[in-house]
């Protein structure tokens, strides 16, 4: 992908005065009564907005939250209104609609400097199908565009790659910056030697990962609910743990080409086994080759945490993507928690380690360990796509620098 223009490389006079389009994610989880119950991602997005803020820009922010199917006001961006005004020390004006007269009134009474938010673009459909027109409506309410909406830079939608056909320049934001050049740049370029770690529970969704990893990678190590796949493709009796028999040949091949290319693979030599799939359930540690009929594995076992430890030691780049185990029960989160300390202990002596969205990032922050990691990504899916090596949309549409 080639370097995409960024907002740092403007200059004062595209800058001040001008009316800036920013496409932000702002979609945070939201409890019952409304309340912010994480918001990474807004605390994410302030660097951009107060840069433009500081050169005098009227900010005009675009987010969606949540799939809403037309207007649905559980899916308002109205209780985001009084965090992002804390953050950002302003008083955020809110708009009822993201497009229209309005709007446009709006637009054209903030000061430079000031700070408007649109409300959710998905309660117009034409946003995900990436209408043209809808498109237009949304370019012109502004001179140019920023897209710092790195979570959904994976979509292909109107306020993420559509309205960059219409207005110049486009350009990436801070923190989308930042995501690409950790996701893109570290994982092209790693110090070595360079270990991924990779989790979570199907083969099915993290093989192109796990391919694309294979490619660049001195240590692959595998846990998790995938690891079974690869267990019983080598004969191991996995009792009822997942596994996804149409991924057997798979697996195999891809302990093939670890091993043609020289990576060293490691599975877990022991394993958490448990008699159900639940809290309470009763377990116990077994050897990898021996779980008995009818218990599941559930987490990696201590002999593993102390191998991959050992062998993360040596290293200058982890990539880590999947919890090693179910770490939602406290009782299988020891795997999880231990790659997680290991990761911070090792980004204290100066080791690159970056978390690849999702699952993982949640047992990070559960760890209390989010800030001594080197990255934290604030996209899933997006984090996964590039990691599989694929291009985003909303990246490919802005400005070549
Ligand atoms: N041994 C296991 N058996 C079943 N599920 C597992 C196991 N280990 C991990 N998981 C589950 O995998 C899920 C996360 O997988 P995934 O979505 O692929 O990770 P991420 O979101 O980090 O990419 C978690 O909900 C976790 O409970
Ligand atoms: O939360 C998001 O994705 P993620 O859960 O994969 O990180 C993004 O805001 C994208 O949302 P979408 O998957 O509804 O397009």
């Amino acid at each position: 992908m080639a370097t995409k223009k960024s907002v740092g490389d403007l200059k004062e006079a595209d800058l001040k005065g001008k009316k800036v389009f920013v496409r932000v994610d702002l979609n945070v989880p939201l409890d019952d009564n409304f309340n912010i119950t994480d918001d990474t991602r807004i605390r994410a997005a302030v660097p951009t907005i107060k840069y433009l803020m500081g050169h005098g820009s009227k900010v005009i922010l675009t987010s969606h939250l949540g799939r809403p199917k037309g207007v649905t006001p559980k899916y308002s961006l109205k209780p985001l209104v009084p965090r992002l005004s804390e953050l950002l020390g302003v008083e955020v004006k809110m708009a009822n609609d993201c497009i229209g007269e309005e709007v446009e009134k709006m637009v054209a009474a903030l000061p430079d400097g000031g700070v408007l938010l649109l409300e959710n673009v998905r309660f117009y459909k034409e946003e995900e199908k990436n209408d043209p027109e809808f498109a237009k409506k949304l370019a012109s309410l502004a001179d140019l565009y920023v897209n710092d909406a790195f979570g959904t830079a994976h979509r292909a939608h109107a306020s993420t790659e559509g309205v960059a056909k219409y207005l110049k320049p486009s350009v990436a934001g801070f923190l989308m910056q930042k995501e690409l050049d950790y996701l893109v740049g570290a994982v092209a370029n790693p110090k070595k030697p360079f270990a991924a770690i990779v989790g979570g529970s199907k083969v099915s969704t993290k093989i192109g990962v796990i391919e694309s990893l294979l490619a660049k990678v001195d240590i692959l190590i595998l846990g998790g609910g995938m690891m079974f796949t690869f267990y019983k493709a080598q004969g191991y009796a996995v009792g009822s743990s997942l596994v996804e028999e149409d991924k057997l040949d798979l697996a195999t091949s891809l302990l093939e080409k670890a091993k043609a290319k020289g990576v060293s693979l490691l599975l877990p030599t022991d394993v958490v086994v448990a008699d159900k799939f639940a809290a309470d359930a009763n377990s116990k540690v077994v050897p990898a080759s021996g779980i008995p009929d009818g218990w599941m594995g559930l987490d990696i076992g201590p002999d593993s945490i102390k191998t991959f430890s050992e062998s993360l030691d040596t290293t200058q780049t982890i990539i880590w993507n999947g919890p090693m185990g179910v770490f939602e029960f406290e009782k299988f989160a020891a795997g999880t928690e231990a790659v997680a300390k290991k990761l911070a202990e090792l980004s204290g002596k100066g080791v690159t380690t970056i978390i690849g969205g999702g699952d993982s990032v949640a047992a990070v922050e559960k760890a209390g360990l989010a800030d001594k990691m080197s990255h934290i990504s604030t996209g899933g899916g997006a984090s996964l796509e590039l990691l599989e090596g694929k291009q985003l949309p909303g990246v490919l549409a802005l400005n070549d620098a």
